[in-house]
């Protein structure tokens, strides 16, 4: 449905040329979910802002439903653009229109009947769960609730693709699941075809198929949710995943770490597990392989599309060269180990 071919973007800025987005190909089928994920800077909202060509790449083919947005006349870009819907961070509500006159907008634009914008606008605050909302105005709401008025009106005109430029960013936790679960439920729903960029692994954990990871205006590593949760190429990527899984050294154990292994002090590590090994009994293994024991001080297992993955700390209790031996062994099942000191 989305089909980007070798995207290159430059700003100039005070005469120097800024490379926002390099050589970059993405496809999003009919149907999915995929979301690119980066730090600040790395050329999210540059890449989505091309899809729509709000941003004219410098180079490279923007493909949607078939047609080569970048080879249109103004007049038929103007059409293909009703196909893609958009949604933003800071939701873009006209304050001085209701509810019901902010999605019935953009009906009113391409000259809809007022008895079809009724009808319209009545279905979408159904579908959006605003019903008892119709008539306030958007100072009277919930960030949560301005967002289902931004999703209602863009779905307005029936799009095929709706695109979530950090949708959720100025929303807290809660409000967060509710409105992806409401995209999950409208891609469900309608099959709309949904690309989303975001900073935070939680947002493409639970919502998307795919997942695209950039750094720098580049796509370093892309793939299934399953894939790059259980088989993480990048540090990246890795430090992604590490992120949306909350563990913290407890206070009495910050106080007393050391760095240099001391008498009578053990190792204190980070175990991060993913894909097979998660179902293996490692920890087991290697208490009885090497005699150690092993003292779990926090742990988060969590699951994304369809893969078990996790987090521990965990004290290694043993001899010095059995310590060792069974971080070793650790690592040889692809077990991401960091040591974070001795306690
Ligand atoms: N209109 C512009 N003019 C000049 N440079 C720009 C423009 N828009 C973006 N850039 C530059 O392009 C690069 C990518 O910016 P972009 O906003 O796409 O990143 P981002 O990943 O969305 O970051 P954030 O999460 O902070 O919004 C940055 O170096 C930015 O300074």
């Amino acid at each position: 449905m989305i089909d980007l071919k070798n995207i290159t973007k430059t700003f100039d800025h005070k005469g120097k040329k800024n490379i926002a987005l390099s050589n970059i190909s993405l496809s999003v089928p009919e149907g999915k979910i995929v979301g690119v994920i980066g730090e600040s800077g790395a050329g999210k909202s540059t890449l989505i802002r091309c899809v729509n060509l709000l941003e004219r790449p410098n180079s490279g083919e923007v493909w949607i439903d078939g047609q080569n947005l970048m080879e249109l006349s103004p007049s038929k870009l103007t059409a293909a653009r009703k196909n893609i819907g958009m949604i933003f961070q800071h939701f873009n509500l006209l304050s001085s229109r209701t509810v019901f006159d902010n999605i019935a907008f953009p009906l009113e634009l391409s000259h809809t009947s007022k008895a079809k914008i009724k009808n319209r606008v009545y279905e979408l605050v159904e579908l959006v769960g605003l019903t008892d909302k119709l008539d306030s105005y958007p100072v009277n709401l919930s960030g949560g609730q301005k967002q289902r008025v931004a999703i209602a009106r863009t779905l307005a005109s029936n799009p095929k693709v709706l695109l979530s430029d950090e949708a959720t960013s100025a929303l807290d936790p809660s409000t967060t699941r509710s409105i992806l679960s409401l995209l999950k439920d409208l891609n469900k729903e309608l099959g709309i075809t949904i690309l989303l960029i975001t900073h935070e692994m939680d947002v493409v954990k639970q919502i998307c198929d795919d997942i695209a990871v950039m750094n720098r205006g580049k796509l370093i590593e892309q793939g299934s949710v399953s894939a790059i949760f259980s088989n993480p190429k990048t540090e990246l990527a890795q430090r992604f995943i590490s992120s949306s899984l909350h563990l913290e050294i407890p206070i009495d154990y910050q106080k007393r770490i050391t760095h240099m292994p001391e008498e009578g002090k053990h190792p204190l590590l980070k175990l991060q597990i993913s894909g097979n090994t998660v179902d293996e009994p490692v920890l087991s293994e290697i208490s009885r392989l090497f005699d150690i024991n092993n003292n779990i001080i926090s742990a988060q297992m969590d699951y994304a599309g369809g893969v078990k993955f996790g987090v521990m700390l965990t004290e290694f209790i043993g001899t010095i060269s059995k310590e060792i031996a069974a971080i070793e062994y650790l690592k040889s099942k692809n077990i991401k180990v960091t040591l974070l000191g001795y306690v």
